[in-house]
């Protein structure tokens, strides 16, 4: 089985990816942190607006280095927005990412063209909204967490510009697939969410078992 998740930055789509894949036994991808890794990769070099050398990064890229706590930080997010719209670089991560997707017994991967661009025939697409006040809230809740020392108005607009960059790329934008569900988590602590989320799955496995 593999399950599609995408949504804009800080829905609550890795968080839920991590319960639904341990709920159903499957393996977990977190695709953002491939993008991460690749704007760290070429922040240190100095290089966020060469392509070229973030495809050359792309297909170097480390599994172990996904651990990377460093990845988790903002100006990773950020510089993730940016190598991301680079085509090179999203063919470079395209075949990791399959090649993840289709190893036994099957995945949940998270993203932003999950369901559109790497997994078209998941089983579950599922599309995770929350209004930008409240990903921004979020956010900032985490990195305060982890001792970053954050502004909740400057990641409110980063979220906002992301939103923008993410949703207006010409190559694999953020947008649901035509066939996934929308939830809107705005509302619910992240036990609802993936209450909901179980819903949604095991109706739209069962849908397609029973057709
Ligand atoms: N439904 C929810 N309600 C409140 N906080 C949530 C919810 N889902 C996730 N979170 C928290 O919000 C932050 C961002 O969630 P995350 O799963 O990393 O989002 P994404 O992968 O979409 O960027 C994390 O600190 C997470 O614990
Ligand atoms: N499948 C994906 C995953 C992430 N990304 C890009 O990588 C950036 C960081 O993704 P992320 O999921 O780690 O970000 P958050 O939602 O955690 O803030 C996003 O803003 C996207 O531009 C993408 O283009 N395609």
């Amino acid at each position: 089985m593999i399950i599609a998740i995408d949504g804009p930055a800080a829905s609550g789509k890795g968080t839920l990816g991590r319960r639904i894949a341990a709920h159903y036994g499957l393996r977990h991808l977190d695709t953002g942190l491939l993008y991460r890794a690749v704007a760290l990769k070429l922040i240190h070099r100095d290089m966020l607006d060469d392509a070229d050398a973030g495809a050359e990064e792309a297909r170097a890229l480390d599994p172990a280095f996904l651990a990377d706590p460093m990845l988790r930080s903002e100006a990773a997010g950020a510089g993730a927005s940016i190598v991301s719209v680079y085509p090179q670089v999203r063919q470079a991560l395209l075949e990791f990412q399959r090649r993840f997707a289709s190893e036994a017994p099957g995945a949940v991967l998270d993203g932003r063209d999950i369901g559109t661009v790497i997994c078209p025939d998941a089983d579950a697409k599922l599309f995770v909204i929350a209004s930008a006040e409240e990903r921004a809230r979020r956010r900032a809740l985490e990195l305060r967490g982890r001792g970053e020392d954050v502004d909740e108005a400057a990641i409110l607009a980063d979220i906002r510009a992301r939103d923008h960059r993410d949703m207006s790329r010409a190559n694999a934008p953020l947008k649901a697939a035509d066939d996934a569900v929308t939830l809107d988590t705005t509302a619910l602590d992240a036990d609802a969410a993936f209450a909901a989320a179980v819903a949604i799955v095991d109706r739209l496995v069962v849908k397609a078992r029973t057709a």
